[in-house]
């Protein structure tokens, strides 16, 4: 590694929220994305709803009772939480605040209501984007073809997706996930630029003052 490489190590990682109305593609995007980028953590949300299939405890979810869920947020263990098709969801702190102290970005599979509250707690270090679906029937399509919800759940995932979607304009960017290669570069496309910013990259002050002093 140059020593140029070494000093850009010192940035202040991104908070990268993901929203959608179900089915759109975030859990495919995101899962795409952490998988190109080892310096990128993503935050386990807590929830009461019951395990998918194929859904680990720790890995997808942490799978809690009502109860558990109750106790954690009067113990302030709560980024922000939200109630999102009947069921509780949550992001626990301890584990974003770790993350972002190693300079690690993390990124948030959170619905609008999450996302306006870590726009409350921590603006600065957000960057928000909203996943569309190309239309509602692939949307529909998708939810039938993940086969994971009954009838009932999917139609209940319809009926709100409305209300998700007219939420997109308090997002700084909106990608159209119709092919998920084109929908995958353009969200590392988003993440190098800001990843860029001025701000977040803390190392160019040292580095400015001993380039004019002729370093
Ligand atoms: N506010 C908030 N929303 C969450 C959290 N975790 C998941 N969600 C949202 O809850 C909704 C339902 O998630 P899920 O049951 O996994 O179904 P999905 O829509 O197929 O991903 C999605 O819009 C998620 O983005 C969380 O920790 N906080
Ligand atoms: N661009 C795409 N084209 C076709 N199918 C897609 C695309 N993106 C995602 N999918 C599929 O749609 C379904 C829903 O995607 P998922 O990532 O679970 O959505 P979300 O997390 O937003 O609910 C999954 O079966 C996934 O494989």
């Amino acid at each position: 590694m140059s020593n140029l490489d070494e000093l850009k190590n010192d940035r202040r990682g991104l908070m990268v929220v993901l929203s959608s109305p179900s089915g759109a593609g975030k859990t495919t995007l995101t899962r795409r994305l952490l998988a190109d980028n080892p310096n990128m953590a993503m935050s386990v949300s807590a929830t009461t709803r019951s395990p998918r299939s194929g859904e680990r405890d720790g890995i997808d979810y942490f799978f809690v009772t009502k109860e558990r869920f109750a106790e954690l947020e009067t113990q302030g263990e709560f980024l922000e939480h939200a109630k999102v098709f009947d069921n509780f969801y949550a992001t626990p702190r301890g584990p974003v605040e770790e993350a972002l102290s190693r300079a690690q970005d993390v990124v948030f599979d959170i619905d609008w209501q999450g996302a306006q509250q870590l726009t409350q707690a921590a603006a600065d270090d957000l960057v928000k984007i909203f996943i569309l679906p190309p239309n509602m029937r692939e949307l529909e399509q998708r939810l039938r073809t993940r086969a994971q919800d009954s009838d009932a759940v999917i139609a209940k995932r319809m009926s709100k997706s409305e209300n998700e979607i007219s939420h997109w304009a308090e997002y700084d960017y909106v990608i159209v996930n119709e092919d998920v290669e084109t929908a995958l570069a353009e969200l590392q496309t988003i993440v190098a630029a800001e990843r860029m910013r001025r701000r977040r990259q803390m190392w160019l002050g040292g580095f400015v003052k001993t380039l004019v002093n002729g370093g």
